[in-house]
């Protein structure tokens, strides 16, 4: 489903991404742990076909992320960065738009509303314009128009920042029910709890590079750590001396 072969992205004469290579599964939840500025976003971007690779190769959903964009754009729902919500479109106006550039007919953007409804409780939101919505209402719009043509890929970068308890928690409770219908969810955060409840497995991710992959049982067990926190810490410290020599 995400197959990523040496993958660099380098902006100017800075290499942001180095040779990443990764594999992720349907009805997976792959997480990219790593702190500000390690790539994450980047790396998320170019899979989406936002930011061109400078080296290697990407396939999602089987189809190459370079030569065969429109196909990738169709598979994947993306959740990254600045909202880009229109203040006057009430949330089923920006729904039935976004569902009208995916091609979805007018029954089928209906019926999925409906169901972006009941997994994400939208029902103060259809109707009211976002001008008016608080960050966390924005969040759960952004997130339906990521989902309103049901991709077998949804790449969340740090989707639950800035959301509260509840919407936080409806987020979380989405990405487990996206994976029980093998779904494919790449998960960027820097926030361990996310990782330890959510993923299945993850990237460790630091200076553009992949540090480590594994559950994170796996990750604290071979670091010989406590927690993910402190094997985390460890895998840093370890490449910051490696980098120093
Ligand atoms: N357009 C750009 N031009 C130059 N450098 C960039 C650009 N975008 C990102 N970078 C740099 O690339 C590196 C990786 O940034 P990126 O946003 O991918 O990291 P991140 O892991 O998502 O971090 P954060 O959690 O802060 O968003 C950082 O050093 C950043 O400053």
């Amino acid at each position: 489903m995400l197959d990523i072969r040496q993958l660099g992205k380098a902006y100017g004469d800075f290499q942001a991404l180095r040779s990443v290579t990764l594999q992720a599964q349907a009805g997976e939840v792959f997480g990219l742990l790593g702190a500000n500025g390690a790539g994450k976003t980047t790396l998320l971007r170019t899979l989406a076909t936002l930011l061109s690779p400078t080296s290697g190769s990407a396939s999602v959903a089987g189809f190459d992320i370079v030569r065969q964009a429109p196909q990738v754009r169709a598979r994947i729902g993306l959740v990254s960065g600045g909202m880009g919500l229109h203040d006057r479109l009430t949330g089923r106006e920006t729904l039935r738009y976004f569902a009208s550039l995916y091609g979805l007919s007018a029954e089928h953007a209906e019926e999925r509303i409906g169901v972006l409804d009941e997994q994400l409780d939208l029902r103060d939101l259809l109707d009211v314009r976002a001008g008016g919505f608080s960050t966390g209402m924005k969040q759960k719009i952004v997130v339906a128009r990521a989902l309103i043509h049901d991709p077998p890929v949804l790449l969340l970068d740090e989707a639950a920042s800035g959301l509260d308890v509840l919407a936080r928690r409806t987020l979380l409770d989405l990405v487990l029910t996206l994976r029980s219908r093998e779904r494919l969810i790449v998960y960027s955060t820097h926030v361990m709890s996310e990782v330890e409840e959510l993923c299945d497995r993850l990237a460790v991710i630091s200076g553009g590079e992949v540090l480590q992959v594994g559950s994170a049982a796996q990750l604290v067990a071979e670091s010989g750590e406590k927690n993910l926190e402190r094997a985390f810490f460890k895998l840093l410290s370890a490449q910051q001396e490696a980098a120093r020599g």
